[in-house]
């Protein structure tokens, strides 16, 4: 039953195939899809899966959230292959082992090795090797004109918007279409995104916030027409793939983590659209043994405020912070934390009533812009998380300290995402006091993304300097390459459903 899926909306029985699930994106009710079940794993599993190479285990994972009659193993074994390949570490997702130094067991879990710098190509790499895996198997032998072709619309507040495309670029009978909040993203993002030179992708710069972006994806998932005729996919952290990739380096770094002496284990999440986390919820409810996971925000804090009171407010303004990828007002994914706690907590463990009640809450945050939830739930919620907000201030003081008191290695730089992530980990290492548990906090960059945060932090330090210590030869050139993009004056759905018509008529692919 873990290979079959239904919405958080949904008070229907039904459930569906994931290829289906992966296709679709977001349920036609407006829900995301979560597993029909989260299989569990046996302590002996776990201990026989601690030995795995990192491709090894992320094969155990999906072999089982993905029936072998839906892709066999051999198939699955090499769409994982091929997505890691492209990786520079050996090991996917390194984990820099206690990098203050000191007895403070801070571990830096590494996810920015991938084409793009970070930690979304884990996921992405794989969702557009998953595309033309699903596209060639249903187009085999079909002529041109009768060929399946997907249109991906993807909102980014920075990241996921190159991962994706890198992740699709090329790919036949994909389109790409990426919006973004102009002006909100780093001058790199801008320039990943952009440069890329592939018929079939197109950056969208929207006039408006990383919401406007993310609410004019959704409505375009719910046009029925547009959907019918275009077959939009998606491949943002609602398209269920993304967080299946992701689980596998929860079980790889807690492996590393506790390699040395058995230990207990935190994970610390830079969070804004909760997808990154949520892989670790996943992690957790299959067995592993983890402590907590924390979830850190800058001042754009909905999760913050929801673990501190149970309301879940959309705020109106959106702050610009450092850590710009997280200045996001509603996190997606959480929807699908509510309703394992709406089920296990409100709905005495039925699926369907956990489907109204989420239902329910969200027409509440649409019309009223807030709901509230009862205090059992945010308790049952403290059980697998805790959460901290980091300031701006804090975000640059801990880029700094960092840099002056690393040891392994030293002088290591930060980007202002991983920093509020080392923040809220410090300061779970002073409340809780205790040496056995070692801290795994997540690196979501690598820094070069983010210059003027970086350097804003570090300028005032002899020797230091970006182009030579930070920035990879790699991102150097970007600023060199012709830019492709197109300007959406307003944030508005038809304005953006216009502008993909006019360039899919220009791919051919209309
Ligand atoms: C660099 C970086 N850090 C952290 C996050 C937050 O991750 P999530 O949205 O999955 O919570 C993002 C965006 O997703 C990001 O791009
Ligand atoms: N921070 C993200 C925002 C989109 O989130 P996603 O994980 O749902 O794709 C970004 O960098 O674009």
């Amino acid at each position: 039953m873990s290979q079959s899926y239904r919405s958080t909306r949904s008070s229907a029985k039904e459930t569906q195939s994931f290829e289906k699930t992966i296709i679709q994106g977001l349920a036609s009710d407006g829900g995301l899809f979560i597993p029909s079940e989260i299989p569990q794993l046996s302590p002996e599993t776990i201990q026989q899966w601690s030995h795995l190479s990192f491709q090894d285990l992320a094969l155990e994972i999906m072999k089982l959230y993905i029936s072998s009659e839906e892709i066999p193993e051999a198939d699955l074994k090499g769409l994982i292959q091929r997505s890691y390949s492209t990786f520079r570490s050996a090991d996917v997702t390194p984990l820099a082992k206690n990098v203050t130094g000191g007895d403070e067991n801070l571990n830096v879990l590494e996810l920015f090795h991938g084409p793009t710098y970070a930690f979304k190509d884990v996921a992405l790499q794989f969702v557009g090797n998953l595309f033309e895996y699903f596209l060639q198997r249903a187009n085999k032998d079909l002529p041109q004109e009768q060929r399946k072709k997907i249109t991906v619309v993807g909102a980014t507040s920075g990241d996921t918007g190159s991962a994706a495309i890198y992740g699709m670029r090329g790919k036949k009978d994909v389109s790409v279409f990426i919006l973004y909040p102009t002006g909100r993203i780093s001058p790199i993002q801008e320039e990943q995104m952009t440069t890329v030179p592939d018929k079939n992708v197109q950056t969208l710069s929207v006039k408006g916030t990383f919401d406007n972006c993310q609410d004019i994806v959704k409505a375009i998932f719910g046009d029925v027409e547009f959907n019918k005729k275009h077959n939009v996919g998606a491949v943002n952290s609602i398209n269920w793939a993304r967080i299946l990739a992701q689980m596998t380096y929860y079980f790889y770094a807690y492996f590393q983590a506790v390699k040395a002496s058995p230990s207990k284990v935190k994970f610390v999440v830079p969070s804004g659209n909760f997808g990154d986390i949520l892989a670790g919820y996943y992690a957790k409810k299959m067995g592993l043994p983890v402590e907590k996971l924390v979830i850190a925000t800058n001042a754009n804090d909905i999760l913050d405020r929801f673990m501190k009171s149970g309301v879940y407010e959309r705020s109106d303004d959106v702050a610009s912070t450092l850590s710009p990828a997280m200045d996001i007002l509603v996190s997606s994914n959480f929807e699908r934390l509510l309703w394992y706690l709406a089920r296990d907590v409100l709905a005495s463990g039925d699926d369907q009533r956990a489907g109204e009640i989420v239902n329910n809450w969200f027409i509440q945050l649409k019309t009223e812009g807030k709901f509230v939830a009862d205090d059992a739930v945010v308790r049952e919620a403290f059980v697998d998380f805790d959460s901290e907000r980091v300031s701006d201030l804090e975000t640059k003081e801990t880029i700094k300290e960092t840099y002056v008191t690393s040891q392994n290695p030293k002088n290591y730089i930060l980007d202002p995402h991983t920093a509020v992530g080392v923040c809220a980990t410090k300061r779970q290492i002073a409340k809780d006091n205790d040496k056995s548990v070692q801290y795994v906090s997540l690196s979501t960059a690598h820094p070069a993304k983010f210059a003027d945060a970086v350097n804003d932090a570090l300028s005032e330090f002899d020797g230091y300097s970006f182009e030579k210590d930070v920035l990879p030869e790699e991102l150097k050139k970007l600023s060199t390459l012709e830019k492709k993009l197109k300007f959406i004056e307003r944030a508005d759905v038809e304005l953006v459903k216009a502008a993909i018509e006019e360039e899919l008529a220009k791919m051919g692919l209309l």
